[in-house]
């Protein structure tokens, strides 16, 4: 049973005709992605995308679905994105696709913001996905090594050997931190180091949570059982 696929699909139910829609980046909002662009062939649903990455304007595109810049839509309606974790509260940790700050500037934008995830990303305290930071390239080292001395563990992302680049040109540092007690001031705190772009901690930003079961998709409401 492909609970990434249960979840996904659910949530393109959310989608309505003439609506601007924020697609994530990922595995789980994949199949979102694909049910809509279904919906649009065969229903003639209409809706404006706005994507959160390069990869996933190249699929909505590959499946011809309208992508919008950001910059080009008043607002967005509803986001669908997936998450590397999430607490009870709704609050998570992205960005293990590395499309965090599009994803989050995305999400601000947004009247709705639905999750969609497995039962594996689900946590009691946030800080067991390793905490992506993105940086300004210029500084990383700096960066990197201050992360060091404070004991957050980072790991500056690569890919084939080569350092990992954002779609917005910045380099992303792993932060391997454990449990984090306070995500709010650990937020901030990290947020007002100078070369921080970013960070992939998404601190009330969500609405509503879709998790695939093997059963079928569970639809939590914040702030409702
Ligand atoms: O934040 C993300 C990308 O930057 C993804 O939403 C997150 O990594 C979850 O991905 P998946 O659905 O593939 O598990």
């Amino acid at each position: 049973m492909n609970t990434k696929k249960i979840a996904g699909e659910k949530a393109a139910e959310f989608i309505e005709n003439g609506m601007t829609v924020g697609l994530g980046t990922g595995s789980t909002v994949y199949y979102t992605i694909m049910k809509l662009a279904e919906r649009v062939r065969k229903d003639g649903l209409k809706i404006r995308c706005v994507s959160t990455s390069s990869k996933t304007t190249k699929l909505g595109e590959q499946l011809g679905l309208e992508i919008f810049s950001l910059n080009d839509v008043d607002y967005i309606d509803v986001t669908i994105d997936g998450a590397d974790e999430v607490d009870k509260n709704f609050n998570g940790i992205k960005g293990g696709g590395g499309a965090l700050l599009y994803e989050k500037l995305v999400a601000f934008a947004s009247k709705k913001v639905i999750w969609v995830i497995d039962n594996s990303k689900k946590v009691n305290k946030l800080g067991k996905f390793p905490l992506p930071v993105e940086v300004v390239p210029y500084a990383y080292t700096h960066l990197f090594n201050f992360f060091m001395e404070s004991g957050f563990n980072p790991v500056l992302r690569e890919i084939d050997e080569e350092i990992f680049k954002t779609d917005g040109g910045h380099y992303i540092i792993d932060l391997h931190m454990g449990v984090i007690d306070n995500p709010y001031e650990f937020s901030l705190k990290l947020k007002d180091i100078p070369g921080v772009v970013d960070i992939g901690m998404f601190l009330d930003m969500t609405d509503v949570l879709i998790v695939g079961n093997e059963d079928g998709a569970i639809v939590k409401l914040k702030n409702k059982e």
